[in-house]
């Protein structure tokens, strides 16, 4: 079957973030906030969700799930359920754990937010890696923990580990956590295995607990690896990992993610602290996509990779001064554009009320990462083009409006 990623989708009255909650979250805007373009004139490359549909086979166990007509209190009962699960990471990853090693969480955030507060106590540090997905310094705030950044080295849009910064971070006998995002949103880095190796020696050598949030590690440019974290660490217990079908199949509203806790104890934590019921539909998609998403990615990676080189290619023309380079994961183009706009512009709304772009700029993930701004290119060919034109044209045609002499 051949799947149409050229499909541009009405989502509007979905209750969708991407169309309808971009003013509170990269705005923070509590009212309404008016721009010059109707909210369905916006190119939106914010989220990290795509404008394509959920495969149909998705969708057809979601249907069959629906005509049982009972939607009462759930749990994953059946073993199919892990058995899907380890039957993906064997496939992808030649990797699998124990099923009483797996438990579910309505989302990988609220999974962090959790682990944090059952690993760490009250007066310990969580370290992360800079830039980050802001929700991991979230982790650290929510449960009142101090955070500690360690910044990756930037090598003209090259992302590379400081060892040396990070293991003098880890031997604070304060950080007892680390949230290391593998691969790495927003650089869309796939760590080798030898990083891996060298981050995980670092903590594990100086008693920091690892998360390994690998939401994206499906999301790979052709002939990259993923490496789970832990798969090099089988002798660890104090390895947690994190993976989920949202990100893959576009089904994050389904909130539904798989984590990975090796430790007795603090599994047992999560048992009696975590509220474990969970959505009937959900776990039906779940199992769906890791039994039959395999093709449907296969030509999602293959489109995705076509989409990076038309930006790489647009952008080389039209942006000549910018600094991009396909990213080994995710669907997130991360480019510098700091040639082009003073730092102390404000991007996402610069583009909103310039270009009718919504996207996110540097500043939203929490460090390091000035003068960047994040573009989702998981849309239509169609959709992709016109929000590159409209950030290239504000950028190039009408440098005035940066006030840029
Ligand atoms: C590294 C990482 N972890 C966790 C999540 C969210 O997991 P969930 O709670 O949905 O299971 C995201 C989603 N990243 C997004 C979502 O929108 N923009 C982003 O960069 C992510 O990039």
């Amino acid at each position: 079957m051949k799947y149409d990623f050229d499909e541009v989708i009405d989502r509007r009255g979905t209750n969708a973030m991407n169309t309808d909650g971009f003013r509170e979250y990269i705005f923070k805007a509590e009212g309404d906030m008016v721009f010059p373009y109707k909210d369905d004139e916006f190119i939106r490359m914010w989220i990290a969700d795509m404008e394509f549909a959920t495969p149909p086979e998705i969708i057809e166990a979601i249907k069959e799930r629906l005509d049982k007509r009972i939607f009462g209190y759930s749990q994953v009962f059946d073993p199919n359920y892990y058995l899907a699960v380890v039957g993906w990471t064997q496939r992808f990853y030649n990797w699998t754990f124990s099923q009483e090693q797996l438990v579910t969480s309505p989302g990988i955030i609220p999974a962090l937010y959790e682990l944090a507060e059952y690993i760490c106590k009250s007066d310990e540090k969580v370290l992360i890696l800079t830039p980050s997905y802001a929700f991991f310094k979230a982790a650290a705030d929510y449960n009142g923990l101090e955070l500690v950044c360690s910044e990756l080295i930037n090598q003209e849009g090259h992302y590379t580990i400081n060892y040396e910064d990070l293991e003098a971070k880890a031997r604070d006998e304060k950080v007892s956590l680390c949230i290391f995002c593998n691969p790495h949103n927003p650089s869309g880095r796939v760590w080798t295995k030898e990083e891996l190796q060298r981050v995980g020696k670092i903590c594990l050598e100086n008693g920091v607990w690892i998360i390994s949030d690998e939401i994206h590690c499906d999301l790979l440019r052709n002939g990259q690896v993923h490496t789970p974290m832990a798969k090099l660490f089988p002798d660890s217990d104090r390895i947690i990992t994190c993976m989920a079908p949202s990100k893959t199949f576009n089904m994050a509203g389904l909130m539904f993610s798989n984590v990975i806790i090796p430790n007795e104890t603090l599994r047992g934590t999560w048992k009696a602290r975590h509220y474990g019921f969970e959505n009937p539909l959900s776990i039906v998609a779940t199992q769906a996509a890791y039994l039959h998403g395999d093709e449907w990615l296969r030509q999602l990676k293959n489109y995705l990779d076509e989409n990076f080189i038309f930006t790489k290619q647009y952008l080389n023309r039209y942006l000549p001064e910018a600094i991009f380079h396909i990213p080994e994961a995710t669907y997130l183009a991360w480019v510098d554009i700091s040639a082009y706009v003073p730092k102390e512009e404000n991007l996402p709304l610069f583009f909103a009320n310039h270009a009718g772009v919504l996207l996110e700029d540097g500043k939203m993930f929490v460090a390091n990462a000035e003068g960047y701004i994040r573009l989702n290119l998981a849309c239509p060919r169609s959709t992709l083009e016109e929000g590159l034109r409209r950030v290239c044209k504000v950028l190039t045609e009408n440098p005035l409006i940066l006030n840029l002499t």
